[in-house]
């Protein structure tokens, strides 16, 4: 395809959708992009070093983004000509059409007449009608609540309907007074209060928008095992639009998923646990405040979901660091944007938060599989706001931290998923140092003649004491690593009485940590479950501990991480909660 203005960069090829729809990225992508206006080329620029950098350190050359600029907003309007229609120009379309996933800046709307939205045209013509908000607490973000770890939601707002669409009239034009006629003498309707001076606005909403919004939703929830999808919605006023809405979720749960109605309906269950309910939006709106735990994926309208999603994103410290994705599941094309806007007194200045942006690329890299590139990227922001180091938005509201441009942000989160690869290193002698203790604690054992729990745990100690007489690590750290093992020792110990007696077998799990202590137990029966008694209390692992080989699963959202050995837990690379549960 021939650009006038856009230059294809010459090295990279495109990501396409396969005939199973399953998103086909070369390792070399060409990636679209729209810097944005207002703040827009501040935090594009940010974004792009952050993005860039992950890409690098993860893959070492072996992956790397082809970034291809599109023109939109100001920018566009200078370079094709300043008449509308170089606003969006329709190249610009055809390109984000052709290489199916790119990244955007924010682009001004003017209020109360001039054009309508171009964020909101680009959604539309691409169709892109699942807009995608998940909120969620990074640790030490400061927030206006208690509790902002319990606010963990993932937003699926309708995209391209609703009043949000556009359609309306001025008051006072030819339009609108030939509307108001129609509804007057043909409709019958006798409610416009001020006739002659009314704007009329309509507000479509149609089954197949709904459906294919709370598929999506219905789906998201099953993929990441949570509890509920709640449909949010004004139906007791707007019956035949949100009402609707609610009614066609409904219908679909049950038709699609087989869900069946909890005495008596409306909310009903899906057969793997799943509920799918509803809430009026003024009242959601309170909820998702004071009971956040009550929420995990919310299915709404349009409007309410432009609203929702700010104000969700101010509990986990404002929409600076909120992300977003606009998707079309079924063709592949997606386009993730920042959720707040150009912000223009801040415009050029260096000064916001690139983290709305960056997190949006995250999410990119996530959708095109590149895990462990997203991994460093949170890995990085989570490093930058652990350290204090922060741009002007949280560091108003955080005690004792530094005030970082947005080009310092982003060096300081590149910094960080380096800071983090050193103390890996560091990390790897304590994991040698836990299997050590776990070989040790085997050998005292076996040597003893008593096969009881309660020699169990005098090996262990002995174990412990003899590492540490020899140097292998100091007293406390030696202490640490008694306690990781015997957690362990007491999950593998109830595993064998369990359903995982096969899967424990000591000829099938291979050498380590979990070697050891599959054979102890597998020699020893269930005599040493005494010692899983005693330490029943600790069965789930924190991010930063050390554990043996096995599944952890995170315990807010499903993701699985699989250890093949002993290993340092990470925080969930999905959500980043901080807890696990263990299984072999
Ligand atoms: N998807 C899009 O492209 C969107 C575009 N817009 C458009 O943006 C324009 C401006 O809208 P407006 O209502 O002012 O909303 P904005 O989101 O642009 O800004 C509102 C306030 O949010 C805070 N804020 C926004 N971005 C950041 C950031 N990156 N870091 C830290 N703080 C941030 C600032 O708060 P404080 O002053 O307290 O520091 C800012 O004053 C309008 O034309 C609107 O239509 C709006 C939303 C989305
Ligand atoms: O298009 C706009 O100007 C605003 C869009 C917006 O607020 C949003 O999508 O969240
Ligand atoms: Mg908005």
């Amino acid at each position: 395809m021939a650009f006038e203005k856009i230059r294809v960069p010459e090295h990279g090829n495109k990501i396409t959708m396969g005939a199973d729809g399953k998103l086909l990225v070369p390792d070399d992508p060409i990636v679209t992009f729209i810097e944005g206006d207002g703040i827009g080329p501040d935090i594009w620029k940010a974004t792009q070093a952050i993005l860039d950098a992950a890409v690098e350190k993860a893959y070492r050359g072996s992956r790397k983004i082809s970034w291809m600029e599109v023109y939109a907003g100001e920018k566009a309007w200078n370079l094709y000509g300043q008449s509308d229609d170089a606003w969006l120009p329709k190249e610009s379309l055809d390109a984000i059409t052709d290489y199916l996933v790119g990244l955007k800046g924010p682009l001004t709307t003017p209020v109360g007449g001039g054009m309508g939205s171009l964020n909101v045209a680009i959604r539309q013509v691409l169709d892109l009608y699942v807009c995608l908000r998940p909120v969620k607490h990074f640790t030490g973000v400061p927030s206006p609540v208690k509790r902002p770890e319990d606010v963990d939601m993932v937003i699926f707002r309708e995209n391209t309907e609703d009043i949000y669409a556009g359609i309306e009239w001025k008051e006072g034009s030819a339009e609108v007074k030939k509307v108001i006629e129609f509804l007057q003498n043909e409709m019958g309707v006798a409610k416009i209060r001020f006739p002659e001076s009314s704007g009329i606005g309509v507000k479509p909403v149609s089954r197949e928008g709904t459906e294919r919004l709370v598929r999506a939703a219905i789906q998201y929830a099953i993929d990441h095992d949570l509890k509920s999808v709640t449909l949010v919605h004004k139906g007791n006023i707007m019956k035949f639009t949100e009402g609707a809405f609610r009614n066609w979720g409904y219908d679909l749960a049950k038709r699609e998923f087989g869900a069946e109605e909890i005495d008596g309906g409306p909310w009903c269950r899906l057969p793997n646990g799943i509920v799918i309910k509803d809430a009026i939006a003024d009242i959601a709106l309170q909820q998702v405040l004071t009971r956040p735990t009550e929420f995990d994926v919310i299915a709404t309208l349009n409007l309410n979901g432009d609203y929702l999603s700010d104000a969700l994103a101010a509990q986990v410290g404002g929409i600076g660091i909120a992300p977003g994705a606009n998707i079309n599941y079924s063709t592949g094309h997606a386009v993730f944007e920042a959720t707040h806007g150009t912000a223009p007194k801040y415009a050029g200045r260096n000064m916001v938060n690139p983290s709305s942006m960056t997190l949006s690329g995250e999410m990119m890299l996530r959708y095109m599989g590149w895990s462990e590139a997203a991994d460093l990227v949170i890995r990085g922001i989570n490093g930058a706001i652990s350290a204090k180091t922060v741009t002007y938005d949280f560091h108003r509201l955080m005690d004792g931290a530094t005030r970082l441009s947005t080009s310092e942000f982003s060096e300081a989160v590149i910094a960080h998923m380096d800071h983090q690869e050193q103390e890996a290193d560091v990390l790897d002698e304590a994991v040698d140092q836990y299997d050590r203790l776990a070989e040790q604690f085997k050998e005292v054992f076996e040597s003893g003649a008593e096969k009881t729990g309660e020699f169990a745990s005098t090996a262990m100690e002995k174990a412990r004491q003899q590492l540490t007489a020899a140097g292998a690590f100091t007293e406390e750290q030696g202490k640490n690593l008694k306690t990781f093992l015997e957690r362990d020792f007491s999950q593998i110990a109830q595993s064998m009485r369990e359903e995982a007696r096969e899967k424990l077998n000591p000829s099938r799990v291979g050498a380590g940590a979990l070697a050891s202590l599959s054979t102890l137990l597998a020699a020893t029966g269930n005599v040493l479950s005494s010692v899983a008694a005693r330490t029943q209390k600790a069965l789930s692992c924190r991010s930063g501990e050390i554990t043996s080989a096995g599944t952890l699963t995170c315990s807010s959202c499903g993701h699985e991480l699989h250890f093949k050995k002993t290993g340092r837990v990470p925080p969930c690379p999905t959500c980043h909660s901080t807890e696990f549960r263990k299984s072999y």
